[in-house]
């Protein structure tokens, strides 16, 4: 059960893609990445920049034109992979195949899952700084791992975080985390970032395990929407 929700802590060397369309999606994904971490500090004259908007739009609207898959369900409807490596290639933090995902590369020693990052200048806060919300959702992503951990796995219910230092950006981030203990539906997550040895913020998460599973909270949601 566990195994088909996901193991995000996988050897990084055996955490291949598992379809073709992973393998070229995470090449353009890095390459969106890179794209966009330059556009950040780039000082291009506005001609260059407004060639290349032109160039991009075209480039958005051959993928418009593509077949399209929508969320994570209807990657593994489509066959192209179970839950946990389907959410390996979309998580918003640790998806390979997701621009938006620094990403977080995970592992796990013993009772301990470990992280490491690199937050470049799309994500500044204060001069030099990851930014605090960039920094829960690292937290959120990764204790929403580790706590797999503990075999049942659930929502974020509440994110504690005490941000000590500053955190730098463009250095080697490194979290970890382990599961404090289980009561009933709730599974309590500890973690730390450090940059350079210093810890720049510690977290507690409360996990709740939803009554229902997982794969049914997309439409549990559509239907608790308002209608129009
Ligand atoms: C199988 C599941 C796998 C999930 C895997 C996800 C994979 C992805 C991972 C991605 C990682 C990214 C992660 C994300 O981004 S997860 C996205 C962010 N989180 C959410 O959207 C969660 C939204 N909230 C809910 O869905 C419900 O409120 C939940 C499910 C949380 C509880 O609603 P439910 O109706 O089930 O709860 P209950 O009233 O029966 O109470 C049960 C117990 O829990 C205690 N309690 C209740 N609420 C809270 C709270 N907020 N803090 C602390 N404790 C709380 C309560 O006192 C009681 O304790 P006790 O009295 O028994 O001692």
């Amino acid at each position: 059960m566990l195994e088909d929700l996901h193991n995000p802590f996988l050897p990084l060397d055996e955490r291949t893609p598992a379809t073709p369309l992973w393998e070229a999606k995470r090449e353009l994904a890095q390459a969106v990445r890179d794209y966009t971490e330059a556009l950040m500090t780039s000082a291009a004259t506005p001609k260059q920049m407004a060639d290349m908007s032109q160039w991009l739009r075209e480039a958005t609207a051959q993928l418009e034109q593509s077949p399209r898959i929508y969320g994570r369900n209807g990657y593994t409807e489509a066959g192209e992979g179970t839950f946990g490596e389907v959410f390996q290639e979309v998580g918003p933090l640790c998806g390979h195949s997701n621009p938006i995902a620094p990403p977080l590369e995970m592992w796990a020693e013993g009772d301990t899952a470990y992280a490491r990052v690199n937050m470049g200048w799309r994500y500044e806060g204060p001069p030099g700084c990851v930014h605090g919300g960039f920094v829960a959702a690292l937290f959120d992503e990764f204790l929403g791992m580790a706590q797999f951990m503990g075999g049942h796995p659930g929502m974020t219910g509440t994110l504690s975080i005490k941000y000590r230092r500053p955190t730098p950006l463009n250095v080697p981030l490194e979290l970890s985390a382990w599961i404090e203990r289980s009561e009933g539906r709730k599974t309590f997550v500890k973690g730390k970032l450090e940059a350079n040895g210093v810890v720049t913020a510690e977290c507690e998460g409360i996990f709740i395990r939803p009554t229902q599973p997982v794969t049914e909270l997309r439409d549990a949601v559509m239907k608790e929407q308002p209608e129009g």
